[in-house]
């Protein structure tokens, strides 16, 4: 695997301090060693820039969007250069507003893309039906190509083109979910697994049935947009969002070694690691030791040895 690393030390998708010490906390666990140790060829791009803009005003109940809307543009156009070098991008978040750039930059290189979103929450409120106005809990609304004429445009956003088909996405590990976005999730007949059908199923099945609807017409490239807090808060306590109920560690690597398999993984996010909210230095080690080993098994790290 060639596989370039990029930083995106987003903080202002939401409002906890933190969250942008999660690049160099994944570096500093020996991420890109491990990965060198188990057969890859990696390449650091470095952190991307995310200062804040000046008089950056809400936009409606929208926060932040002129400084996520800019740090996102630059994201963008750094993930495209990782694709255009051939090699599998790693975004290291930060908050996950940082989707926004990573699919608009995968996609403008690699066309239709099959989305796989890991995450306790489906962050596909638009800027009207967002109940906190964090950008972190919308990111998927300004990518989709079906939801284009329900998003106003926001400040610092018009760069984006949406770039994904909603039959193109999988959600897995889903338990917090607003009213607004459970709408938009039925309404456009989004693919989902929640707790409950990862309970029902068992992640085998849910796995086997997430790259039978991916790849049902068409094979493409995987963006997998992996959000820590989709597992449980035992396993992940450093994060800012947590919600009870979650997948455990077995479950998550599972899904990474599954997604590996296909040899469609074209591009990773993994975001929401938040040192500030673990209790303990224990609490913080054992959310970032997870966040490393998800990747690895993005790679090829089997539980076999
Ligand atoms: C569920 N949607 C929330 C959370 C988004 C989490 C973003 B992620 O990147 O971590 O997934 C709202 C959360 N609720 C908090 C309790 C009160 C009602 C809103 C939002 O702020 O949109
Ligand atoms: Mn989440
Ligand atoms: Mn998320």
């Amino acid at each position: 695997h060639s596989v370039g690393i990029v930083g995106a030390p987003f903080n202002r998708g939401q409002p906890r301090d933190g969250v942008e010490s999660g690049p160099d906390l994944i570096r500093a666990a020996g991420l890109l060693q491990k990965l060198t140790q188990q057969g890859c060829a990696v390449k650091d791009y470095g952190n991307v820039t995310c200062d804040d803009v000046p008089a950056d005003e809400p936009f409606g109940c929208v926060k932040n969007p002129r400084t996520v809307g800019r740090a996102n543009e630059q994201l963008s156009h750094t993930v495209a250069t990782v694709k255009r070098e051939g090699k599998t991008c790693v975004v290291l978040g930060g908050d996950h507003s940082l989707a926004i750039g990573s699919i608009h930059g995968h996609a403008s290189v690699q066309g239709q893309l099959g989305v796989v979103w890991v995450d306790a929450h489906a962050d596909i409120n638009t800027p009207l039906t967002t109940p906190t106005g964090n950008i972190h809990g919308q990111p998927m609304s300004y990518l989709i190509h079906e939801l284009h004429s329900k998003v106003p445009v926001v400040p610092n956003f018009s760069w984006i083109k949406p770039c994904v088909s909603a039959r193109d996405i999988v959600y897995i590990g889903l338990r917090d979910v607003d009213l607004g976005e459970h709408y938009i999730l039925k309404h456009l007949g989004i693919k989902m697994f929640s707790i409950t059908e990862v309970d029902r199923l068992g992640i085998a099945k849910v796995m086997e049935e997430t790259c039978d609807h991916i790849f049902s017409q068409v094979q493409k490239p995987v963006h997998l947009s992996y959000d820590i807090d989709a597992l449980d808060p035992t396993v992940c306590p450093a994060t800012g969002t947590p919600v009870v109920g979650g997948l455990t560690y077995r479950e998550g690597v599972y899904i990474t070694e599954h997604i590996c398999q296909t040899g469609l993984l074209s591009a990773v996010d993994m975001v929401e690691v938040n040192p500030k909210c673990g209790r303990t230095d224990h609490e913080v080690k054992s959310t970032v030791n997870a966040a490393v080993d998800l990747i690895l098994g993005c790679f090829g790290r089997v539980r076999e040895g």
